[in-house]
C-alpha cells in the first residue's frame, strides 16, 4: 500500500528526516512513536504533500504510484487522507461545504455522518473558528468518514480529547481504520482482519488511541531516524519505563 524508501527532507535547508524506510500493507496500520520535536508531523506531512517540506532524497509509493512530488488534492484523490494535529481554521468555508468536499463524487448525508461524531451543530459553522480540542478532532474525524481514505494519517488524535470525547474519537478511529462488521456466525474475527482494506499511520504520545483500535506495528522515530520495529503496546511500555534515552543505543547498536 504505502512504501517509503530513504526519504530525506529539508525544512528551510535544514534537514528533519534521514533516510527514513517505511511500509504499511493494506489493511495495516502502524503507529508511530518519538520524542518531540523528533519529525513524525514532519514525516506525514511529507506523505500528505502539504507544508513547506522538502524531500532532497528518496521517494515515497502508494499504490504503485510514485507520489513524492504529486500534490496533496492528487495524493487524497488516490485514498490518502489526514487529520492533522492543529488544522487552520478557514473564514467564510462551511464545516458542511467542507465534509461535502471531502466525499467529491461520492453521494453522503453530512447532516448523519456529522450525528456520528456531535457535529450537527457545526456544519454551518467556519471551519475550526473557535472550535475547542476536542470538536476540532471531531471534524477532522468527520471529515476522514466523507473521504473515505484507504490510507489514514492520524496526527494526535488525544490531544485536546477529554475521557468522553477520546471514547467517541477512539470508536470512529477504528470505524474509519477497521470497518463496523462484528464477528458472527458466518464471520470470524480472523476473517473480519483479513478483510480490512484501509490501513493507517497514527502518531501518539500517549498511547490511549492503542485502547481502541488493533494496531499491528510501532516504530520510534527519533532526531529523525526510526530506530525500532515492535509491537506498539510493548514499546509504549518501555517508553515509561526507561523513556527515549533507550532508542540512542538502539540507534548506534
Ligand atoms: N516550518 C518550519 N520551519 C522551521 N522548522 C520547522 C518547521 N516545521 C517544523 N520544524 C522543525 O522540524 C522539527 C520536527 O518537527 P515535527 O513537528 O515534525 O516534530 P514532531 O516529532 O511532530 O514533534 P511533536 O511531538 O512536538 O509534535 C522540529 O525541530 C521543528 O521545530
Amino acid at each position: 500500500m504505502l512504501s517509503i524508501e530513504n526519504l530525506h527532507v529539508s525544512i528551510n535547508g535544514a534537514p528533519v528526516l534521514q533516510g527514513i524506510n517505511l511500509r504499511i500493507g493494506k489493511g495495516e496500520t502502524v503507529i508511530l512513536f518519538g520524542p518531540n520535536g523528533s519529525g513524525k508531523t514532519t514525516l506525514l506531512y511529507t506523505i500528505m504533500g502539504i507544508g513547506n517540506y522538502t524531500v532532497t532524497k528518496g521517494s515515497i509509493v502508494y499504490k504503485g504510484t510514485d507520489i513524492t512530488d504529486l500534490p496533496p488534492f492528487e495524493r487524497a484523490r488516490l485514498g490518502i487522507g489526514m487529520s492533522m494535529q492543529r488544522p487552520p481554521s478557514i473564514h467564510g468555508l462551511k464545516t458542511r461545504e467542507l465534509v461535502t468536499m471531502c466525499a467529491a463524487e461520492r453521494e453522503v448525508d453530512v447532516e448523519k455522518l456529522a450525528e456520528k461524531v456531535n457535529m450537527q451543530n457545526f456544519l454551518d459553522r467556519d471551519i475550526n473558528l473557535g472550535f475547542s480540542g476536542g470538536e476540532i478532532k471531531r471534524s477532522e474525524i468527520l471529515q476522514l468518514m466523507a473521504q473515505k481514505p484507504e490510507l489514514v494519517l492520524f496526527d494526535e488524535p488525544e490531544s485536546g480529547v477529554d475521557v468522553e470525547n477520546m471514547a467517541l474519537v477512539g470508536a470512529m478511529a477504528r470505524e474509519l481504520l477497521e470497518g463496523s462488521s462484528e464477528p458472527d456466525e458466518s464471520h470470524s474475527m480472523i476473517t473480519l482482519a483479513k478483510k480490512r482494506v484501509t490501513s493507517g499511520l497514527i502518531i501518539t504520545h500517549t498511547g490511549y488511541i492503542l485502547d481502541y483500535i488493533t494496531a499491528d506495528r510501532g516504530h520510534v522515530l527519533y532526531n529523525g531516524t526510526l530506530c525500532c520495529s515492535d509491537n506498539p503496546k510493548r514499546i509504549l511500555d518501555h517508553l515509561h519505563r526507561f523513556g527515549y534515552k533507550e532508542c540512542i543505543r538502539c540507534l548506534t547498536q
